[in-house]
């Protein structure tokens, strides 16, 4: 890595912010095959933290496990300085995974109000906080829209709403563009940047794709397979806001190929 090229430009996130999530030697197992192994990694409050490697290293594995959806054989995780078991998870975190998962058989907005249903807010809240949400993500005008009338890009603002409905303090990414058309990818990138500024909210996001990492990432986790462990974790030069151009993209990419 080029370590001159990594700059301390102007970050949004704070590089010496507290830790919010904390994997400590996290080993995981699926019968025979070990999947993970001695994971530790800390996750600064604000900032977006992709994980990056090749398929089956074992990326979806450790975000599932830092959501809580699984549960680790080895290590533990740390959440805000307490283990994460006495948290109800999902009062603090949000998952959107690589499908959609919209409910066709519900509008829009009784999509993203799903993720409030549980709640103990009246209905005259949840109902605005759906509203903020689409409009957060550029869709309140379609509020009574059906999924299937919607595009690629429209489905994935959605499921984007839902996921910060609740206003969660982390956001799980497990490849939520990677089936979209390029050019939506990229809007959704703009997107996704812009709502992290505006909310502060944490991001971990599992990605294969170098150039995503590069647009979106303050730091980069390279994983390498069998079984799945760090290899390296790399800071990202491109200062905040980001309006990367091409050639800066193009060559923290390249730099990054180098470490994959
Ligand atoms: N529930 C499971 N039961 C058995 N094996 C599993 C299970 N989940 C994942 N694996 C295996 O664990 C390994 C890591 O899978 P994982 O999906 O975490 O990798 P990944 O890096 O996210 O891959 P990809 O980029 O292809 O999604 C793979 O060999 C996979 O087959």
């Amino acid at each position: 890595m080029n370590h001159a090229l990594m700059s301390n430009a102007a970050r949004a996130y704070d590089a010496a912010a507290a830790d919010i999530i904390r994997a400590d030697g996290i080993g995981k197992r699926f019968g025979q095959l070990r999947v993970l192994d001695n994971i530790s990694l800390a996750v600064r409050e604000g900032e977006i933290l992709a994980l990056l490697g090749a398929s089956g290293c074992g990326k979806s594995t450790l975000l599932n496990i830092l959501s809580g959806l699984l549960t680790p054989d080895e290590g533990e995780i740390v959440i805000q300085g307490r283990p994460a078991g006495q948290y109800d998870r999902w009062e603090k975190v949000a998952y959107l995974f690589q499908e959609d998962r919209l409910l066709p058989w519900r509008t829009v907005r009784q999509n993203v109000n799903f993720g409030l249903e549980n709640t103990r807010l009246t209905r005259a809240q949840r109902a605005k906080k759906v509203d903020d949400a689409l409009r957060l993500v550029g869709l309140h005008d379609f509020r009574h829209s059906w999924p299937h009338q919607l595009s690629g890009g429209m489905r994935s603002r959605v499921a984007l709403a839902r996921s910060l409905v609740v206003e969660p303090e982390i956001l799980l990414m497990d490849e939520p563009f990677s089936k979209l058309d390029p050019q939506t990818r990229g809007v959704m990138h703009n997107e996704l940047l812009r709502i992290q500024q505006l909310k502060g909210v944490t991001v971990v996001m599992v990605t294969h794709d170098v150039e995503e990492a590069v647009v979106l990432a303050d730091r980069v986790v390279v994983l390498k397979p069998n079984p799945g462990r760090i290899h390296k974790i790399i800071d990202m030069f491109l200062p905040h806001p980001r309006v990367p151009t091409e050639r800066a993209v193009a060559e923290q990419s390249r730099l990054l190929r180098l470490e994959v």
